[in-house]
């Protein structure tokens, strides 16, 4: 009787938004079989057979959530989002790519008082106040969920935290850069027990993608 070798279907987390198009080309570029539908279905569970996948689209903050969990066994995440959330997944792989960075700003007349603990607006509450304390300053954060370099102007806040891109924002809203704090792009990652289970099909893939991070294959 011969036995035959079953692989069992790899369900990946993709952030939808900003960091979808390039992760999916990346995906083709290790020679995945994506269906078209990816780019266009408003769909949000995707299987591909041929690839021996599930995709599922989540919101680029809840990636490592639906990964630590074990309904995604790997995932694609912004550095951002995994510093921010500390979820107990395993980061194997910068995938180098939507990069951009963290940094500190505020507008050019802010002045900084030792007395009083500085209001810091951001969408990165704990990420925020990591970076604060171990700084050695005392701040209050404030939680928003976007337009973050209003928060300045209108006076809720006298600093953001917030990733910076082309800097189109700050400029466009008069604000400066006083801190750079981490460079970030995105991560593959894996849920631990996904790591021992499926070992054949997550190597292979973490090979696969990473052949074309570092050597450009298929590019
Ligand atoms: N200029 C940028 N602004 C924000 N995120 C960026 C930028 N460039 C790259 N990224 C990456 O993209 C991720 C955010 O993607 P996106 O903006 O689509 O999601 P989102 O923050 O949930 O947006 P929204 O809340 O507007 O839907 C971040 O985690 C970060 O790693
Ligand atoms: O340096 P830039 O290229 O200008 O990019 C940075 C801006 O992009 C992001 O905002 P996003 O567009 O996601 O909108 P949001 O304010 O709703 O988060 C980020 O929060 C900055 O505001």
């Amino acid at each position: 009787m011969t036995k035959e070798i079953t692989r069992e279907i790899l369900t990946v987390a993709m952030p939808k938004g900003r960091i979808f198009d390039e992760a999916v080309a990346l995906l083709r570029r290790a020679n995945y079989p994506l269906p078209p539908e990816f780019e266009k279905s408003r769909k949000l569970i995707i299987d591909s057979p041929d690839a021996g996948m599930r995709f599922i689209l989540a919101k680029p903050m809840d990636v490592p959530t639906y990964v630590e969990h074990g309904v995604a066994d790997v995932g694609v995440a912004g550095k951002d989002v995994l510093l921010e959330e500390k979820r107990d997944v395993y980061e194997v792989l910068d995938l180098k790519i939507s990069p951009c960075y963290m940094a500190v700003a505020a507008l050019p007349t802010y002045n900084p008082k030792a007395d009083i603990a500085s209001k810091i607006a951001t969408k990165y509450p704990n990420l925020a106040s990591t970076y604060f304390r171990e700084q050695g300053e005392q701040v209050e954060i404030i939680k928003l969920n976007g337009s973050i370099e209003l928060a300045p102007i209108v006076g809720l806040a006298d600093r953001i935290v917030d990733i910076v891109s082309t800097g189109r924002t700050l400029k466009e809203n008069g604000l400066i850069e006083l801190e750079t704090m981490m460079p970030i792009t995105s991560r593959f990652v894996v849920n631990p027990v996904s790591y021992r289970m499926k070992s054949l099909q997550i190597d292979e893939m973490v090979e696969r993608i990473s052949a074309v991070v570092e050597g450009g294959e298929g590019s």
